[in-house]
């Protein structure tokens, strides 16, 4: 069979077909179209202000890895005018956290960006080794997502930085999205679709530039600009329920390749319909509620983005390989990037500010009167002290 052709700038060779649209491209026009469209996010949802400070939440993975190179390039091509730092939390899990903390180190200098890490320990007074130790593997990822996204925020605010980035991307939104309709919770879904999410009271605003970008092209945007990424998963057992949703997702991407896009924009536009998105949110929370981090273990079902990863590593030897490539294709590729923003919606990007008030404990913001970092490290504490006794 001949090669296939580049339907984007019909000369080099295939050797992508992209998972989104089943498009077949060249690695080059792979990779030029992908940083369009993470441009295009950026500049339609007027993400960024020229001078801003940005720490991205580095974990040495794959998503924010691609999202600290990928706005390194952009920010240098398009002359954002952004200041980028790396911010990394320890969770203080041994033999997994550290070795990834090394992978953020070089990241550090490979984009020579400065790196700021915060520990849960010093934060928070526990590893996440002692609080599994404490409170066993299930149910460990509520303390960790709870302590992370406060983790970021303490940290930024440390940095003086008001704006933190994360690689949570197209994937990850529709979980969560399809995750709070099963729920029933619509604040919570029209929360989780928002690209940017944040505070009043907190003054650290979060937001998402990979929001439309698939897990698995991220993977193939990592392997073809080859960086350097740490892709070990976390050893605490993942959430279930959030496992469960991952799996039905890549099910549904199986038969229909929009299915994730389509549950992101289905989000938004429910979020729209949603008369008050913010009741009874929380400063810790971003649509995901108390459960976990999202970076589920084994989160694609037969695991595979493990195994695309390594069947990439052994083609890396072959590069002139296309990458799955079977099915024929006439089509054509427009210019212009076509994605599903909702631009239409009033200054302040996605969810209104709530008023919240302070912890009493911490002083971190929170709707209750005790945050729930605050709350979760009492049930800590107290089971510290009577293992004590
Ligand atoms: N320890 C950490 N330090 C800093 N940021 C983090 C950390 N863990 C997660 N994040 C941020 O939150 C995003 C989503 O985290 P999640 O736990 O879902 O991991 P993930 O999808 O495996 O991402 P990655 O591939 O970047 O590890 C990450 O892309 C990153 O920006």
């Amino acid at each position: 069979m001949p090669p296939t052709t580049c339907i984007r700038c019909q000369t080099n060779r295939a050797v992508v077909k992209r998972p989104k649209n089943h498009h077949k491209v060249c690695k080059e026009c792979f990779l030029a179209a992908f940083e369009d469209e993470v441009h295009h996010t950026i500049t339609s949802s007027k993400l960024f202000q020229r001078g801003e400070r940005i720490a991205i939440g580095a974990s040495g993975g794959k998503d924010s890895t691609v999202l600290a190179s990928v706005l390194k390039t952009l920010n240098e091509r398009h002359d954002y005018g952004l200041d980028l730092i790396l911010l990394s939390v320890d969770e203080g899990i041994k033999g997994y956290r550290d070795d990834s903390l090394e992978t953020v180190k070089r990241n550090a200098s490979q984009y020579e960006m400065d790196l700021k890490i915060v520990g849960y320990d010093e934060l928070y007074g526990w590893t996440m080794d002692q609080v599994v130790e404490t409170v066993g593997k299930k149910g460990n990822c509520t303390y960790c997502g709870v302590f992370r996204r406060q983790a970021l925020d303490r940290g930024a605010k440390m940095l003086k930085i008001k704006h933190v980035v994360t690689g949570h991307n197209a994937d990850d939104i529709a979980e969560t999205v399809l995750m709070n309709l099963l729920r029933g919770d619509l604040p919570r879904l029209s929360r989780s679709t928002s690209i940017v999410t944040g505070h009043a009271a907190s003054e650290v605003k979060r937001s998402k530039p990979l929001k439309y970008a698939y897990e698995k092209e991220i993977v193939l945007y990592a392997h073809h600009k080859k960086l350097d990424y740490f892709s070990t998963e976390c050893i605490y057992s993942p959430e279930a329920f959030r496992g469960t949703a991952r799996s039905l997702i890549k099910t549904l991407e199986k038969v229909r390749p929009s299915a994730i896009l389509d549950i992101v924009r289905s989000g938004e536009d429910m979020a729209r319909l949603t008369p008050d998105k913010d009741q009874s949110s929380c400063a810790c929370d971003e649509g995901e509620s108390m459960g976990g981090c999202g970076s589920a273990n084994g989160r694609s079902s037969g695991n595979e983005l493990a195994e695309m990863e390594a069947s990439l590593k052994k083609q890396s030897n072959h590069a002139s390989l296309e990458t799955d490539v079977s099915a024929k294709s006439n089509a054509t590729v427009p210019d212009t990037v076509e994605l599903p923003l909702r631009t239409h919606r009033k200054e302040g990007l996605g969810t209104p500010l709530q008023k919240l008030g302070q912890c009493t404990k911490c002083g971190y913001m929170s709707s209750q009167s005790i945050c729930q970092a605050c709350m979760l490290l009492d049930g800590l504490n107290k089971n510290r002290a009577d293992i004590a006794i």
